[in-house]
């Protein structure tokens, strides 16, 4: 596929051809300006719209055979206009549904990209949506690109389409038309939006929440387009803010308009707002785990591996601020008068680079230490004890036990750990550290001293299909038991409902011991617009030490 290649990722750009004499020379054009995708009617411009023949067998589409297969997998098909599925008069819907069958089928045996239809702005769509479910049904390979303008005048020059005659919900929101569809095929994964981008954007509330649906097309009429002084198109900083989230997205972006016009700098311009979007570090050391949904690890139960803890060890802040905690803990501790060699316990030591940052710190400070590393997992302590023999000196006392029940003569100054999950406590770090609270001296230090988790609520339809199907083809198998189960995902297409809120907080060292450490509380959100509620997004903030977070 002929994509932008930059250093963040690839962008899919394509054209949108309203009709296509000659499909050979389109995609000739198509290469010549430098796209990759074409979307095309499927059904040849000989017939015509009002055609009503069931027997299109000379007039569908063009033999497929003038095209290589590839070809054909870059190509989205478009479904005839004039089909009405919902027709009130049961023979023109019944030929309108059997027109559907045909060319759906056809797409299918051609194995296109994707088969795009316009959403009807009426409402009235059921048995469109009963259609799509029995084409799903009967071949699982296909995509439905559904096309809906992000606002109702949105529609090429169809302004007002929503206030014709036959407006049955008397709905203006496309949002909520799009909604309701992707409702009625069970947020079907294979049923993705195409949206429309229209000259008049809505309000940022709205542009939001269409990120949270699963946008696989972005139709960019020229329209939208203004002119620089030097005659290049280019687009209004919002229209430019938008699409640099659409990109983030993925999604296919298709240029409309008069394929007779010079499209080039079209594509031109939108490649070079993306490489100017400022490159996102962890966005691309992330980069292919986008919504990915992983069940979180419980390093209490399992031993970890090497491979786990190498990716721990590669985050370039974590181990930073812990040396800064650290030394500004062994050195407050001098300050308020201690002279004896200072005691740190790394609890959870893994292969050690909490260690390391012990050992840095008290070099910084220049304050004597005696660090002893806590490990359960047997196989992490073979690296202690090389790390130990070969860098460490021997200063280190490695110690294999559970830190709760360890015991331990002498008291410890600072107890350094880092059992956090990604929602806080979820990796039973307040159990843990709470049995390894008499380790350390009445005024001795944790690090980290306090954590707490925050909610949102979240709406994203990429995010509730992957957990439907997380695991088993059949969405409905373990749905209940899918849906009870925490996720670690690095989220992108979505839409936080509303601002976050915190949840639990922890502090160690505890003074209420005996307190255990259920939690439950209510939180009430506030919330702007219509939307779905999909499920929670979850985070937190820990401080290590009073003055410092990450
Ligand atoms: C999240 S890892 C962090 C490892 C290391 N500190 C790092 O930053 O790479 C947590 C470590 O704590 C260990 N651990 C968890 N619970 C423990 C317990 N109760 N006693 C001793 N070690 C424990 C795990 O085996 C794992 O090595």
């Amino acid at each position: 596929m002929a994509m932008t290649t930059t250093s963040k990722k690839q962008i899919k750009f394509g054209f949108d051809f309203t009709s296509v004499p000659d499909l050979v020379a389109c995609i000739q054009q198509l290469n010549n300006w430098g796209y990759s995708y074409a979307c095309i009617p499927l059904v040849h411009a000989k017939l015509k719209p009002d055609a009503t023949t069931l027997d299109r067998s000379a007039l569908v589409s063009r033999a497929d055979v003038i095209l290589q297969a590839e070809t054909w997998n870059r190509v989205v098909v478009k479904l005839s206009e004039h089909l009405n599925l919902d027709l009130a008069d049961s023979s023109a819907r019944d030929r309108d549904a059997e027109l559907f069958r045909q060319e759906v089928s056809y797409a299918s045996y051609l194995n296109v990209f994707a088969i795009m239809f316009q959403l009807p702005l009426n409402g009235c769509m059921p048995n469109l949506a009963r259609l799509v479910n029995v084409a799903l049904h009967e071949n699982m390979f296909i995509n439905f690109y559904v096309r809906v303008p992000m606002t109702c005048g949105g529609r090429g020059d169809n302004n007002g389409i929503c206030d014709s005659d036959d407006n049955s919900s008397g709905t203006t929101d496309t949002w909520k038309l799009w909604s309701a569809f992707s409702a009625a095929c069970d947020y079907h994964r294979s049923v993705c939006l195409a949206l429309e981008l229209s000259v008049d954007l809505p309000d940022q509330q709205e542009l939001d929440r269409w990120l949270g649906e699963p946008i696989k097309a972005v139709i960019a009429p020229t329209s939208i387009f203004l002119t620089n002084k030097a005659g290049f198109p280019v687009l209004s900083r919002p229209h430019q803010m938008f699409i640099n989230k659409l990109f983030d997205l993925d999604a296919c972006i298709f240029i409309s308009g008069e394929p007779n016009q010079n499209v080039k700098p079209y594509f031109e311009y939108l490649s070079f707002i993306h490489d100017s979007n400022k490159s996102d570090k962890l966005y691309s050391y992330s980069y292919g785990y986008e919504d990915l949904l992983q069940v979180p690890l419980q390093p209490l139960i399992n031993d970890l591996d090497n491979n786990v803890y190498a990716v721990f060890e590669q985050d370039p802040i974590k181990y930073q601020q812990y040396e800064k905690a650290i030394t500004k803990a062994l050195t407050d501790k001098v300050k308020s008068g201690s002279t004896e060699v200072l005691t740190v316990c790394v609890v959870g030591a893994g292969r050690g680079p909490l260690v390391n940052a012990s050992l840095n710190a008290a070099d910084k400070s220049k304050v004597a230490v005696k660090v002893y590393a806590i490990e359960k997992n047997e196989n992490a302590l073979h690296v202690l004890n090389y790390n130990n023999e070969n860098y460490w000196h021997n200063l280190v006392t490695v110690v294999g036990a559970d830190m709760r029940t360890w015991e331990f003569e002498e008291k410890c100054d600072i107890l350094v750990s880092e059992l956090l999950g990604s929602f806080g406590d979820n990796e039973l770090s307040p159990e843990c550290l709470d049995g390894a609270q008499k380790l350390l001296k009445k005024d001795g230090v944790c690090i980290p001293s306090s954590y707490t988790s925050y909610l949102s609520p979240l709406q994203s339809q990429t995010l509730f299909s992957n957990m439907k199907m997380f695991k088993s083809n059949t969405p409905m198998e373990y749905l209940h038991e899918n849906a009870e189960q925490i996720y670690v995902v690095n989220m992108r297409n979505m839409y936080i409902i509303s601002p976050a809120q915190p949840l639990f907080t922890f502090n160690h060292p505890r003074s209420d011991l005996e307190r255990n450490n259920n939690r439950y509380t209510t939180l009430t959100f506030d919330i702007q617009q219509d939307c779905i509620l999909h499920g929670f997004a979850g985070y937190f903030q820990c401080s290590l030490i009073q003055g410092y977070k990450y």
